[in-house]
């Protein structure tokens, strides 16, 4: 058996957590997966290369528009699959072997580990699958989340891919069918459609991208259902396995989709399911995640909890501010009068798919669910001078403010670089500028894309 002073489940954000203010603390990481988490190995960073991959795909299709002929000869699939993880496995090993070989004060244990309760002396039991016992004074809960998979398709006889292997597929699928209408269907749906293969979605309802305000989510579901065959208000009743391998998906209509390939992208679930912290009376909340305050403490003492297993925001900037949070509370006094809180007033998000899509804070729709007096701009694009030079006709950014305050209640955008014209917002929001001190206190570079949301908040009737 073990003691340390601190254990910490999960090596995601979690891994952030011990930096020279911990040198003199004896610290156990359990990690029983692969090394750095979720949004470093199958997550963010990979997709995000692929979704760059994409792009440059996209872009060479569409170039006769700008008067320059070009053509694909050919997608290298194996090649674009090295490139990424030849990149991305080695950080993963490197942050291992960090842990594991400098870091004197730190023990990486790599199995699945559940809470058993707490000695005598009040400190906590932790319990390995390999069969190791730890226990710590301090505990960190930050072991994410996982792929959640409908019924229908995990009883189904067809294989079925997650974010977790379709990267790493051994070729190219020629017709890849992917479940959900989500952020992960979007992000991939770009992706494999860019590289060459014909994508069908299967959505729930009427509508793609759900829950982001109605101009965004009616222009996405316009432009993907040009693209992709999306079978909408449809659930999977089955999976059963086709000629010569194919996957056959059966549809509550009563229809099917024969494809290579199944990807599944119906939501995630929070890991805390599988800790046993009824042993330490900590619970979980309707939806499955790990309860805890705004200051990230459970309800046991010294244990905290962050990112993907108890945050409503399934994040990595969120998880990462929650770990940088948990950091600074977890050097004071759990009851103590200063603790640091989450700050999860303005969070933003965005979805890499094409167009790329932004927001931040609230839809048209919960403004007004509010009773806030609101003040609504949607400008195009194509009427600012760069949207106008890359004859843009889909983009849109939408604003929306009180009346009368002109305080920035939301702003959404779907168009060429919507991640990074939107931040300008996401500042005015958290610092309390007003909109129409953002449009006129300052410069906006001519003829740059921000010039959209200039635009935008100069039309709001405030
Ligand atoms: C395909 C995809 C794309 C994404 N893209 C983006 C994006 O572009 N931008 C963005 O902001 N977010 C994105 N996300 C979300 C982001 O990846 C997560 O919000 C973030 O990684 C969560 O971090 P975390 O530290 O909470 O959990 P994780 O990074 O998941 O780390 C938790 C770790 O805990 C381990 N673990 C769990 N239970 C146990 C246990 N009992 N014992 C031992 N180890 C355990 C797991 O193996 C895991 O490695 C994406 C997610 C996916 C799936
Ligand atoms: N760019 C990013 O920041 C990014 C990218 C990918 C993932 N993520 C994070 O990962 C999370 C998970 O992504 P996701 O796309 O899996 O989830 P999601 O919540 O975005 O979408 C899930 C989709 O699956 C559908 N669905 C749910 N249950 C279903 C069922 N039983 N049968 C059929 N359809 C069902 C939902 O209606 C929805 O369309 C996201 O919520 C997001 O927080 C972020």
């Amino acid at each position: 058996m073990t003691d340390v002073d601190l254990a910490i489940i999960g090596s995601g954000s979690g891994n952030s957590i011990p930096d020279d203010r911990f040198d003199d603390w004896s610290i156990a990481i359990f990690e029983k997966g692969v090394y750095g988490g979720t949004c470093l190995n199958v997550g963010c960073i990979p997709t995000k290369m692929y979704v760059y991959a994409g792009e440059v795909a996209e872009t060479i299709r569409e170039s006769a528009r700008y008067g320059i002929d070009s053509h694909i000869d050919d997608v290298r699939w194996r090649d674009i699959v090295t490139r990424v993880f030849g990149r991305i496995d080695p950080i993963s090993l490197g942050g291992q072997q960090y842990r594991e070989d400098k870091c004197d004060n730190i023990s990486v244990l790599h199995s699945h580990v559940r809470f058993a309760g707490t000695t005598d002396d009040g400190r906590y039991r932790l319990l390995t699958d390999d069969g190791d016992e730890v226990t710590a004074r301090k505990v960190v809960i930050a072991a994410g989340s996982r792929s959640f998979i409908p019924e229908a398709i995990a009883s189904g006889s067809a294989p079925f891919h997650t974010n977790e292997d379709v990267m790493r597929l051994a070729s190219l699928p020629r017709h890849l069918v992917i479940v959900g209408g989500g952020y992960i269907s979007a992000e991939f749906a770009h992706v494999f459609a860019s590289l060459g293969t014909e994508v069908t979605i299967i959505a729930r309802g009427d509508k793609l991208l759900r829950h982001l305000d109605a101009d965004i989510s009616d222009r996405f579901t316009e432009i993907a259902s040009k693209r992709f065959d999306v079978r909408f208000n449809a659930s999977v009743t089955g999976t059963k396995i086709g000629d010569e391998g194919a996957v056959v998906v059966e549809l509550s209509d009563g229809s099917s989709v024969t494809a290579d390939a199944l990807l599944v992208a119906t939501g995630r679930t929070p890991n805390g399911d599988g800790l046993h912290l009824d042993t330490i009376g900590v619970s979980l909340d309707d939806a499955g995640r790990v309860e805890c305050d705004e200051f990230g403490r459970t309800a046991a003492q010294n244990v905290w909890t962050l990112g993907d297993v108890s945050s409503p925001y399934q994040l990595k900037h969120v998880a990462n501010h929650e770990a940088r949070v948990v950091q600074a509370n977890l050097l004071r006094d759990f009851d103590g009068d200063d603790l640091d809180k989450f700050d999860h007033r303005f969070v933003p998000a965005a979805v890499f798919t094409h167009p790329q899509i932004a927001s931040v804070g609230l839809t048209e729709a919960q403004a007004r669910e509010q009773g806030l007096d609101v003040t609504v701009k949607v400008q195009d694009y194509g009427d600012v001078a760069y949207g106008w030079a890359m004859e843009d006709t889909t983009g849109l950014c939408k604003i929306v403010a009180e009346r009368g305050t002109g305080r920035i209640l939301g702003a959404h955008l779907i168009g060429p670089q919507a991640p990074t014209v939107i931040q300008p917002v996401i500042q005015a929001m958290h610092f309390g500028l007003d909109a129409t001190s953002m449009a006129k206190g300052q410069y906006w570079i001519h003829p740059g894309m921000p010039e959209v949301l200039e635009n935008a908040l100069l039309g709001l009737d405030i």
